[in-house]
């Protein structure tokens, strides 16, 4: 069964509500009719439902839910727990109304903080960065955790590596230059969501221009530590690096490279050493190789808001929904 088969499989067994705040986005108005018609979530769409069912063409919406900012009965509710999360930085009741009347990205946010949805997907139409900060600010990282961090589920066709060609890549969209230790803490959660969604055993390798010591670099011993404290952090994990990324996939590659690696050759568990190879790492694999990218997922956030890249398609949204929805249910 195909990787995202499976994933939905399970999120139909107890459905999860999801919002989806850009309705404007031609490509979530499809989504949310697929992820309907497939009984995958059930869905808040954000904004006026007639504008919504209007611009909706072809695609049955009907079954989804709508909450419009202007004419919801708990904005003063949802603006006084907004200012009360944010009183650190000075906002008041007054200023949060005005950011949740005009950003339906914060709104979607604090549906979720609310308990009015367990999950939001964003990104079609809007920044990582936009859509990223609304959920650092008021969602916060979970319990245990430092750092939140975002991952994508690769899924590339006729490939043998990784997990038959399954493989999650992080960090590809929030952390630009992580140090050694924040590296370490992405490589952790990444193989974290790897087990909990593929129910495989994650084989981690942080990645680098060097192999075992084949060159010499300040940001080759950046990777050469954050491989040392993450395998202090988690000595359970089969995790190595420094390892370039053809020794970390290709058994034969790595037999003459990294020989006496566990990890090297097998490798589901892609960490880039900075933001800049992961970002354009991922969308390399994704357009070249066409291979599905699911996410970014966030992992470490306090509850499940996932984005979305501005060139998705509709099927990459059901997708992250579905695996949004899992995450729902392993918080609960
Ligand atoms: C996500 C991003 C916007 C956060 O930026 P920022 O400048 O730290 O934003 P803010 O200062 O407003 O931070 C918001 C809050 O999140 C927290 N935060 C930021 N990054 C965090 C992280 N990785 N983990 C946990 N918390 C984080 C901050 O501490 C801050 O908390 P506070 O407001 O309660 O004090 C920034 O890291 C970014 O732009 N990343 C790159 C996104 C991108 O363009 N990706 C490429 C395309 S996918
Ligand atoms: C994840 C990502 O790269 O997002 P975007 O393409 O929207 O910048």
């Amino acid at each position: 069964m195909a990787f995202l088969d499976k994933v939905i499989e399970v999120a139909k067994k107890d459905l999860q509500t999801i919002v989806l705040p850009e309705s404007y986005d031609p490509r979530t108005i499809e989504a949310t009719h697929k992820v309907l018609k497939q009984g995958i979530a059930k869905i808040i769409l954000v904004g006026n439902k007639e504008e919504i069912m209007a611009n909706a063409g072809s695609f049955d919406i009907s079954g989804a839910s709508f909450i419009d900012p202007e004419t919801f009965e708990d904005m003063n509710q949802m603006a006084a727990a907004l200012a009360d999360l944010r009183k650190s930085k000075g906002m008041t009741p007054e200023e949060a109304k005005g950011i949740l009347l005009k950003s339906e990205l914060f709104f979607g946010v604090m549906l979720v903080k609310m308990g009015y949805a367990n999950g939001m997907v964003a990104g079609a139409a809007n920044s990582t960065a936009n859509v990223l900060r609304p959920a650092l600010q008021i969602l916060k990282t979970a319990p245990g955790t430092k750092l939140v961090s975002a991952a994508f589920f690769m899924e590339v066709p006729n490939c043998e590596y990784g997990e038959d060609g399954i493989f999650i890549f992080g960090d590809c969209a929030l952390n630009p230059n992580p140090n050694s230790e924040e590296l370490a803490h992405i490589a952790i959660s990444s193989a974290a969501t790897f087990k909990s969604i593929v129910k495989a055993e994650p084989k981690v390798s942080i990645l680098s221009f060097s192999t075992k010591g084949s060159a010499n670099h300040a940001d080759v011993d950046k990777v050469v530590e954050a491989t040392k404290i993450a395998k202090e952090l988690a000595p359970e994990l089969s995790l190595d690096g420094e390892l370039q990324f053809d020794a970390s996939i290709i058994p034969s590659v790595a037999q003459k490279k990294a020989p006496d690696s566990a990890v090297a050759g097998k490798a589901n568990v892609i960490i880039f050493p900075d933001l800049d190879a992961g970002n354009i790492g991922y969308k390399l694999v994704q357009r070249l190789a066409k291979a599905n990218a699911y996410g970014p997922l966030c992992q470490g956030l306090a509850m499940p808001v996932n984005d979305l890249s501005r060139g998705c398609f509709a099927d990459d949204i059901v997708g992250t929904v579905a695996l949004t929805a899992l995450q729902a249910q392993m918080q609960k």
